[in-house]
């Protein structure tokens, strides 16, 4: 928002927190007389309590806040004087890190922002909130509470806690066993890391749809267990199933996802050689749209996987051996 020309301005119980987060660019510790909006970004117990103080503190001001659950946090507010001059919402975007040092500029674009507005709420109030979220580049959508928990326990809620269990069954693995990990259970078990105080709240806060879903999961799970070695078709289905399902994610700004494909490449592990690698996939004129790094165990080279799109790799595979590069897809 700074970045955009907005004045912001920073409070947190954690006074650390806020010097911080000055200290990385996000805006002013000064207190303000007359904010035009309040961004409540606490923990979902804390906000319905921040909210109140906002709406009373500043009578003016437009209040939202960014918790992962809305539907009983909105009828909570709804009860408040001041009410109609909040409008609940949520950014699709994070990560599994907390805290001031995990945020970063370009955090929100081209993600969705879901604006919970209801009947109610004043018009104006809502557009502020949509600009909110234009502004750091995410695309706003408008739907009503109960629809977005729905939503979030299928796309968030009910992920998390897969992840969660996949990342459990590690434990008791003798060390030589969990040599062999990689890209794929790292990929699968990220969100794992999170934060538990804060997926306690956010589970306990859409329990019902969570557990809702979780049961179809456990619909599944029976399925994959009484296929799994004796019923290739039965398993089949199921394995179609997710590959058709990884389809139905939209990509940024909600246009198709385009077919990727990895460009695997070689690289010794010394200073400048991935700058270099950098520099020669730029000038191969090819956009890389995802990039990861994996050390190979006991060589001082790493594997770089570049993500491009598919049509695209023979091109980069290419241009960078013809630089000198072991690269292949
Ligand atoms: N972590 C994520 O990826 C996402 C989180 N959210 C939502 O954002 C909210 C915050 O989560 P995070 O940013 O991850 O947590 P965080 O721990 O990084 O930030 C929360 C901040 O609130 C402060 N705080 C706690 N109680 C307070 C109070 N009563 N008054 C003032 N400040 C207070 C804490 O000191 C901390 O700096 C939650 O409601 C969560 O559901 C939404 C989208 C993504
Ligand atoms: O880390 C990720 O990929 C996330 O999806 C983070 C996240 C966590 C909580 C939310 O309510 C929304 C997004």
């Amino acid at each position: 928002l700074t970045e955009a020309g907005v004045e912001v301005h920073l409070d947190d119980i954690l006074e650390s927190n806020v010097e911080l987060a000055v200290a990385r660019g996000a805006g002013t510790a000064d207190p303000v007389d007359a904010p035009a909006v309040v961004v409540v970004a606490v923990p979902p117990t804390e906000v319905a309590a921040c909210v109140a103080l906002a709406l009373e503190t500043w009578p003016d001001a437009t209040v939202t806040d960014v918790a992962s659950v809305k539907a009983t946090l909105q009828n909570k507010i709804a009860a408040l004087p001041g009410n109609e001059r909040y409008v609940g919402s949520h950014p699709m975007a994070g990560s599994e890190r907390s805290g001031p040092m995990a945020a970063y500029a370009r955090l929100f674009e081209g993600r969705p922002w879901a604006v919970t507005s209801r009947a109610g709420a004043d018009a104006a109030s809502i557009a502020r909130v949509v600009e909110i979220a234009e502004l750091v580049g995410a695309v706003p959508l408008e739907m009503d509470a109960e629809a977005h928990d729905r939503a979030v326990a299928v796309v968030s809620h009910v992920p998390h806690v897969l992840a969660v269990l996949t990342a459990a069954r590690l434990h008791g693995a003798p060390q030589d066993h969990l040599a062999l990990s990689g890209p794929g259970l790292r990929d699968v078990t990220r969100i794992a890391g999170s934060d538990i105080a804060l997926w306690q709240e956010i589970l306990g806060a859409n329990a019902t749809e969570v557990r809702a879903v979780l049961e179809q999961v456990r619909g599944d799970l029976d399925r994959v267990i009484d296929s799994i070695g004796t019923d290739t078709d039965r398993l089949g289905d199921v394995l179609q199933s997710g590959q058709d399902g990884t389809k139905l994610i939209p990509g940024k700004h909600g246009e198709e996802v385009a077919a990727l494909a990895t460009v695997f490449v070689s690289v010794p592990d010394e200073p400048g050689e991935l700058s270099r690698l950098m520099a020669h996939t730029g000038e191969s004129g090819v956009n890389i749209e995802d990039i990861r790094i994996d050390h190979e165990l006991g060589r001082r080279v790493g594997q770089v996987e570049i993500a491009v799109v598919a049509a695209q790799a023979a091109r980069l595979v290419e241009a960078l051996t013809a630089r000198g590069w072991s690269a292949y897809s």
